[in-house]
């Protein structure tokens, strides 16, 4: 199947109070067990790219594994910009064949945040290409400004209806509680669902995004420590909230840690168990099917995307 934007998808996940997961690719493995267990789940699927991964990887060779996925399966796939941070690495994966980027001004005023996202809109439309925003800050990677404001960073559910409206944006990533990375909450986990119903109530049948929605399953964080590893306290989003999150408004789930953490408790165990291998494929493959596996997990028992094709 070609190339997909996330319009249709994102219709049928709000009607349908599922999400779809958007999974983080950076090198073949990664990409190959996601998209093996999206065709045994039958699941569409959102592929996405950011700036660290174009510079690791080399643009062309992402999007030619992401094509190669699409050539090998009847699948959805829509490949996504995440993060982009200004209007020419937006522009640069519009003109490459992406069908949705993300324009991350988050952590500008609230004025020029609009004026960025209006621009890439602009050009992204006139392009059939769909766009995500940011609105709020989540801590983590992006953890700069205000921490200790914690209030301050959540999304203002009257701005982001302005923002919505003033920008034409396709979709909405918010911050409610959510991080980037392993280490999300330092006691019990905690989302604003109030304010996520909040804005889900008066942006009706609005696609909203969850960033930082990792769940850092804990099987994989002990496998990391037990083979010499180190990501003690590592916690992420409870599996029960991101299925509440995805009955109120929310169609797109972003997952990059999980993914991480699955590939390296994998290839940790193969070293610490097989120490006489060394032929890359010994770890990569059995590291691949960890990512198979908690991605089709995610799929049929968290996000309910399976069968959605
Ligand atoms: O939001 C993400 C990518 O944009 C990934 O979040 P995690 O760090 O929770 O996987
Ligand atoms: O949100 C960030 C994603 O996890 C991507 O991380 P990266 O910029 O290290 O590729
Ligand atoms: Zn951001
Ligand atoms: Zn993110």
């Amino acid at each position: 199947m070609a190339l997909v934007t996330s319009k249709e998808m994102f219709r049928k996940a709000y009607e349908g109070n599922y999400a779809i997961g958007a999974f983080n690719v950076n090198n073949m493995e990664i990409i190959q067990g996601i998209v093996s267990a999206a065709q045994i789940e039958k699941a569409p699927l959102i592929l996405q790219v950011s700036a660290g991964a174009r510079k690791y990887a080399n643009p062309i060779y992402l999007r030619k594994l992401v094509e190669a996925a699409i050539e090998e399966t009847d699948l959805p796939i829509v490949l996504h910009l995440d993060h982009g941070e200004n209007f020419e690495i937006c522009k640069a994966c519009v003109d490459d064949g992406f069908t949705s980027v993300m324009i991350d001004g988050s952590s500008l005023p609230f004025e020029e945040n609009i004026a960025l996202t209006k621009k890439v809109v602009d050009y992204a439309h006139e392009r059939g290409v769909v766009v995500e925003a940011e609105l709020g800050r989540l801590a983590g990677i992006e953890d700069a400004v205000n921490v200790s404001e914690k209030d301050a960073t959540f999304t203002d559910p009257d701005q982001a209806v302005e923002f919505v409206e003033r920008t034409g944006v396709d979709s909405l990533a918010i911050a409610i509680g959510t991080s980037h990375g392993a280490f999300k909450f330092k006691g019990e986990p905690r989302l604003d669902f109030e304010r996520l119903e909040k804005i889900t109530n008066m942006l009706p049948n609005f696609p909203i995004v969850l960033h930082g929605a990792s769940s850092v399953p804990q099987e994989f964080v002990e496998l990391t420590n037990k083979y010499g590893g180190k990501v003690p306290g590592a916690q992420g989003v409870p599996e029960e909230m991101l299925r509440e999150a995805a009955k109120l408004g929310v169609c797109k789930i972003n997952i990059d840690t999980d993914l991480r953490l699955a590939l390296t408790a994998s290839i940790r165990k193969t070293f610490t168990e097989t120490p006489e291998a060394f032929d890359p494929r010994k770890y990569l493959g059995p590291g691949r099917q960890a990512i198979q596996d908690m991605v089709q997990h995610k799929i049929k028992n968290v996000l309910g995307c399976s069968n959605k094709i």
